[in-house]
């Protein structure tokens, strides 16, 4: 690492331009941000030359890992031929073609066409408009409430933040008309005495009274990511994806499935709703398109959609400058060539997924402070509890995950808390030795967390 700067210069500079993310800047600013500077395959430099194993894919996105010349190669390239063209006024370019003749090569069949966006929060604005264009075009313009769900995350625009569900999000800013929410399938923590199936069905069946309160009528679509990424890495029980995706049937709701964590292979499948057997009539990606290292985004619709927008929709009034943007194009095609043809995506559903959660469920299975892992393919959590059979969890837990993610930085570990759960990404390219690492290195936060705060 060359740093032209000090640490703290850099700190001092980021603190004078900078409002960070979903945290207290006058605080971050009495002790200064952690400058990263550096990354190779799944690990991280500090300015300080500290070494970190990044167990999240810096956010859910680095597939591939940090360092891939491929990818780098492939921007550079493109730069250097066409940095910017556009789908506006009748023109397009050759790589964003290439891209989604790839892209749908990928996907289920019943899916045909996309628009790109920057990120995954636009994408889901884009969602918002499409759904709505879409009744409208079919004679049923009062068909156009959202629903979403508490504790889900859709992004911090202002339709992706009403369409979330996390309610000191809605308190900045204000929120939108026409957005309702049902609870999340969290068993750990909501099931009560009730078997994880039929909580399923209870969780899903929110979803009908919430239509029939509602009126089927004014509802347009329902909007969930396969498993919650932001709201604490939680998979729902069997039961529930079948029971939601009946629900939306019966009542003509469209089903869209927000893929911006769970798409291109986190789970073992090259989608998250593969994993889960529905099919959403939208998908909704970001992330891994390109492993993060150019913004870009999308949303990608289902035959029956698009063809109601094409077909009869008209002039469709949407569109982003750098919608479909060439050089981010170019990496996402190098990007899915890579998982594709590496086969990282078919080990980590036959190899590495089922090592990293085997390795988990052994670690933890008997831990005093642990009372569930969650998880498949290269996503998982850590739920901490002061009592596993009866799910009883910590009053403190929130202080307890953060104290753990804490520790674990300091232990050159990047892990992720969100409420009392402690989550794992790592990138797909993980090996078993990484892997190895990745779980030793968390049983020690976990263990000096129990040990620090006098839990054990
Ligand atoms: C499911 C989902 N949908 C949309 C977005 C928004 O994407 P953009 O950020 O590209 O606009 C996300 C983003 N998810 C996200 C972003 C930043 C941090 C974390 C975290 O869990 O710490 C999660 C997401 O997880």
């Amino acid at each position: 690492i060359n740093p032209t700067r000090s640490t703290q210069d850099y700190q001092a500079l980021d603190a004078a331009h900078h409002i960070h993310a979903f945290l207290d800047q006058k605080a971050l600013n009495e002790k200064g941000a952690l400058v990263i500077a550096k990354g190779q395959g799944l690990h991280l430099w500090d300015t300080d030359g500290k070494r970190y194993l990044d167990g999240m894919s810096g956010l859910w996105c680095t597939a591939l890992g940090y360092g891939r010349e491929d990818l780098n190669a492939a921007a550079t390239r493109q730069l250097a031929e066409l940095p910017y063209y556009n789908l506006f006024f009748h023109t397009t370019h050759p790589r964003v073609i290439e891209l989604s003749e790839l892209l749908f090569s990928l996907l289920p069949a019943h899916y045909s066409h996309a628009i790109y966006t920057n990120s995954g929060s636009e994408a889901n604005e884009v969602l918002i408009r499409s759904v709505r264009r879409y009744w409208q075009i079919l004679g049923q313009p009062q068909k156009k409430i959202m629903i979403g769900r508490w504790n889900g995350y859709h992004g911090s625009t202002l339709g992706s933040t009403a369409l979330g569900g996390m309610g000191f999000m809605h308190e900045m800013g204000g929120m939108l008309p026409d957005f309702a929410h049902i609870g999340e399938p969290y068993y750990f923590a909501e099931g009560g005495d009730l078997s994880e199936e039929a909580f399923g069905l209870k969780a899903a069946r929110e979803l009908e009274a919430k239509i029939l309160e509602l009126g089927a009528e004014n509802v347009a679509a329902f909007v969930a990511e396969p498993f919650q990424g932001a709201g604490g890495m939680i998979f729902p029980p069997a039961s529930y994806w079948a029971e939601i995706q009946r629900i939306c049937r019966q009542y003509d709701v469209l089903l869209c499935a927000d893929e911006v964590i769970g798409g291109f292979g986190r789970t073992g499948e090259w989608f998250a709703h593969e994993h889960f057997g529905f099919q959403p009539d939208t998908l909704t990606i970001a992330k891994g398109l390109t492993s993060g290292y150019i913004p870009m985004g999308g949303l990608v619709f289902s035959k029956r959609m698009a063809e109601v927008l094409v077909d009869r929709g008209g002039v469709f009034a949407h569109g982003l400058t750098y919608s479909g943007h060439p050089v981010a194009a170019a990496v996402a095609i190098a990007n899915l060539k890579a998982l594709r043809d590496e086969g990282i995506v078919s080990r980590v559903k036959n190899d590495t997924g089922p090592y990293l959660q085997k390795l988990l469920r052994e670690t933890f299975a008997n831990h005093p402070l642990i009372g569930d892992v969650q998880g498949a393919g290269m996503v998982a959590a850590l739920q901490f509890a002061e009592d596993k059979a009866s799910r009883k969890r910590f009053a403190n837990e929130n202080d307890i995950a953060w104290h753990c993610r804490t520790v674990g930085f300091d232990e050159g570990l990047i892990i992720r808390s969100t409420l009392g759960r402690m989550i794992m990404a790592p990138a797909l390219v993980a090996t078993h030795a990484e892997l190895d690492e990745l779980v030793e290195k968390t049983k020690r936060a976990v263990d000096r967390t129990g040990r620090e705060l006098k839990l054990l």
